[in-house]
């Protein structure tokens, strides 16, 4: 990150909320990311993510509440905000009939004026790797290989703000690895990164992260924070048992458990009652820490979100 960068403003979203009809999509969220940040975000299906990114893409209004991103207010100048961000869903942003090149300098265009587009496409085919399948239909292109045209895509403008939807599903972990090398280099040369991910191990990969439950962030942190967030309200424990699994999560002090290896991993409650098994803590990882947040959110609300 260079000092402009790290003095631009990035993204900042204040007691943000979303009705459908009668239904909450978002509950008074807020947040704030900085250039040079990768952001996640996190929650399962229905949780409101691409309702917020679609708020901070300038597609959608938010009922109350205020966001700025890139200094400017999603509100009131939505046409500016669509021009200083770029934006890659899974399926949508590639055309596959057309060469990497073509799908590129289509995208430049867009936002570049005439004489700028061969540079950066140029340049973005060599920061991604992609010159020598530049005349390549992207049709023809593995997986891998296209979703990392569709990141090239989102970013060929040189946005300051950067929304990735799933950028790695359906890949391989060797192209994962790549997609996210790719995604800490956007990061490096100072734009903000939104990433939204189901897989919990690449949310490690984060620099921060946010969960979203039922439209409400019920925490927000590094990944290391939020490991210990979970273990403020919860044991994590490996049990090499060989009782039934149904048996096991219907003890007391056990809040969930699933087979792991030759025994079951368990996440008991904090402070309750140690079931009767022979138990070694563990350490949290990120999936162990977004149930007991969940649950705890379900529960009682005790894990709120605390920065
Ligand atoms: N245009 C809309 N009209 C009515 N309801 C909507 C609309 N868009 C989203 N919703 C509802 O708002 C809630 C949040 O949806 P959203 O798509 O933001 O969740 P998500 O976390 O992105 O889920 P997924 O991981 O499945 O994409 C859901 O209950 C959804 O049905």
């Amino acid at each position: 990150m260079d000092a402009q960068s790290a003095s631009a403003p990035g993204v900042r979203v204040e007691g943000v909320s979303r009705r459908f009809g009668g239904l909450l999509a978002l509950d008074r969220v807020s947040l704030e990311v900085r250039p040079g940040e990768v952001f996640g975000l996190l929650g399962p299906n229905g949780s409101g993510k691409t309702t917020l990114i679609r708020i901070l893409t300038g597609v959608l209004l938010p009922s109350s509440g205020s966001a700025q991103v890139a200094g400017l207010d999603v509100g009131r100048h939505p046409e500016a905000v669509k021009a200083v961000i770029g934006y890659s869903t899974q399926e949508a942003s590639v055309y596959r009939d057309l060469t990497v090149r073509e799908n590129l300098e289509f995208r430049a265009r867009l936002y570049l004026e005439p004489k700028g587009v061969p540079y950066a496409v140029q340049e973005t085919l060599r920061r991604f790797g992609l010159q020598e399948f530049a005349d390549r239909l992207a049709g023809s292109l593995s997986g891998g290989w296209r979703q990392r045209l569709a990141i090239a895509q989102a970013v060929v403008h040189g946005p300051r703000v950067v929304f990735l939807d799933e950028p790695t599903t359906g890949l391989n972990p060797v192209s994962r690895r790549t997609i996210w090398d790719l995604i800490h280099q956007e990061a490096m040369r100072g734009a903000v990164v939104f990433v939204t991910t189901h897989y919990m191990d690449e949310a490690e990969r984060c620099h921060r992260l946010a969960l979203l439950y039922e439209g409400k962030i019920i925490a927000q942190g590094t990944p290391h924070e939020l490991e210990q967030l979970a273990l403020q309200n919860a044991r994590i424990a490996y049990s090499e048992t060989t009782l039934p699994l149904e048996q096991i999560r219907r003890m007391p002090g056990v809040l969930d458990g699933w087979p792991s290896g030759n025994g079951v991993r368990l996440i008991l409650e904090g402070g309750g009652p140690t079931p009767d098994l022979p138990l070694q803590t563990i350490y949290p990882n990120l999936e162990d820490v977004f149930i007991v947040l969940t649950k705890y959110h379900a529960n009682s609300g005790r894990a709120e979100v605390r920065e």
